[in-house]
């Protein structure tokens, strides 16, 4: 468990925020400037608060009140920043070492083989780190910060700097390591899909406060108000099972209570339940099941509300079967044509293509299906 409640100035910006997490990836989550990476120089005691308090699995490692401010290194946790930040002189292998130095020998509990292992790296042991591609210096600083057998592992935008296919490459060993080693990990991201994909629980900061806590869907739902980009950004999550893959077609069919999903590409997760993130300015709507269309996802549900706020836009709300809520934006004057309100059934049209691969992971906590 993690207690975090701290209040800091710097320059004309000041902090205020507050929030507890479980074990898992909790994601802190909101614009640029907002105040996320002074939230984990706090935590990681590279900045020190006005007023605060912060804890991990019991231990104080700030307290302004009664005088407690551990050293960095005396706080055991592992940091991972978007620039992988190796030593060049040192072999992979070394690099890997070196953040154990720092541990005392009855903490060390995370060994090298399962981190080179989880992390697919054992053949770059004996390489320098000018020789890895972005994706596996990243893939290093990872198990670098894992092998200090951290509290907690802090991660600071650790793909901002890769191209999307390295992005593609290092999420699937961030979720690995999620789900085999019991080590809560703060990550700080302001992509969407990361955040849907990997987070148990999100905080979103905004100016220097709490906006909203909560799981993916809750946090990264649409809001009628939000800015363009937020509109853009804004997603719902809803989950199935694999039924199968078609290798003709190289899509994945998903079953979700209200239809079926094609998603692009393998997802290979055995029968573990997968989160898919759809963008809400992605969803069709029609009233009667379409016809002859190329869209293969269409899922059925019932409109639970449309907020409109006298501009363009309205977001509808819908109810899927199987109880996931779906949001879709239209513009006022689609929903007055097709003369769609609150408690009309409704066909949701999301074509594939715009289901991106970084949006169909495995959930946090994997259970069997249920059907
Ligand atoms: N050392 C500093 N002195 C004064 N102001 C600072 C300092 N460091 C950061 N700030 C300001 O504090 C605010 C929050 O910065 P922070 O880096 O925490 O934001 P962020 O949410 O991580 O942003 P981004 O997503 O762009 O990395 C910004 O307005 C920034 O300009």
């Amino acid at each position: 468990m993690i207690r975090f409640d701290c209040s800091h100035g710097q320059g004309d910006f000041s902090l205020n925020v507050a929030f507890e997490a479980e074990s898992g990836v909790t994601a802190l989550f909101g614009p640029s400037g907002s105040g996320k990476s002074t939230v984990i120089r706090l935590l990681a005691g590279l900045a020190r608060p006005q007023r605060g308090h912060i804890e991990v699995d019991g231990t104080v490692l700030l307290d302004t009140t009664a005088g407690i401010n551990l050293k960095p290194h005396r706080r055991r946790l592992g940091l991972v920043f978007q620039d992988a930040q190796l030593f060049p002189h040192l072999k992979v292998r070394t690099n890997l070492g070196y953040g154990r130095f720092f541990t005392c020998a009855a903490d060390r509990v995370v060994s090298f083989e399962p981190v080179v292992e989880v992390l697919g790296i054992a053949h770059l042991l004996d390489r320098y780190p000018a020789t890895l591609s972005g994706g596996e210096r990243q893939r290093v600083a990872i198990g670098r910060a894992l092998l200090t057998s951290p509290r907690l592992l802090l991660m600071d935008e650790p793909l901002a700097s890769l191209d999307a296919d390295r992005k593609l490459e290092v999420l699937p060993f961030i979720e690995r390591l999620r789900d085999e080693f019991a080590i809560p990990i703060v990550y700080v991201s302001h992509a969407v899909e990361e955040v849907a994909r990997l987070a148990a629980r999100v905080v979103k900061i905004v100016g220097g406060k709490v906006a909203t806590v909560g799981t993916p869907s809750e946090v990264l739902a649409p809001n009628l108000l939000a800015s363009a980009s937020e509109r853009f950004d804004a997603v719902s999550v809803i989950s199935g099972h694999v039924v199968r893959y078609d290798p003709d077609f190289a899509v994945t069919i998903v079953r979700h209570p209200a239809g079926e999903i094609v998603v692009p590409g393998r997802i290979d997760n055995g029968h573990a339940p997968v989160r898919i993130t759809i963008r809400s300015t992605n969803v069709t709507l029609a009233v009667g099941r379409p016809g002859q269309v190329s869209v293969r996802t269409i899922l059925f549900g019932t409109v639970e509300r449309v907020e409109t706020d006298g501009g363009p836009f309205a977001l509808v709300v819908i109810a899927l079967v199987g109880g996931d809520r779906l949001y879709a934006f239209a513009t006022r004057l689609a929903l007055d044509s097709l003369g769609l309100d609150a408690g009309d059934e409704v066909h949701a049209l999301i074509k594939s293509v715009s289901i991106d691969e970084r949006a169909v992971p495995r959930l946090v906590h994997s259970q069997p299906p249920t059907t």
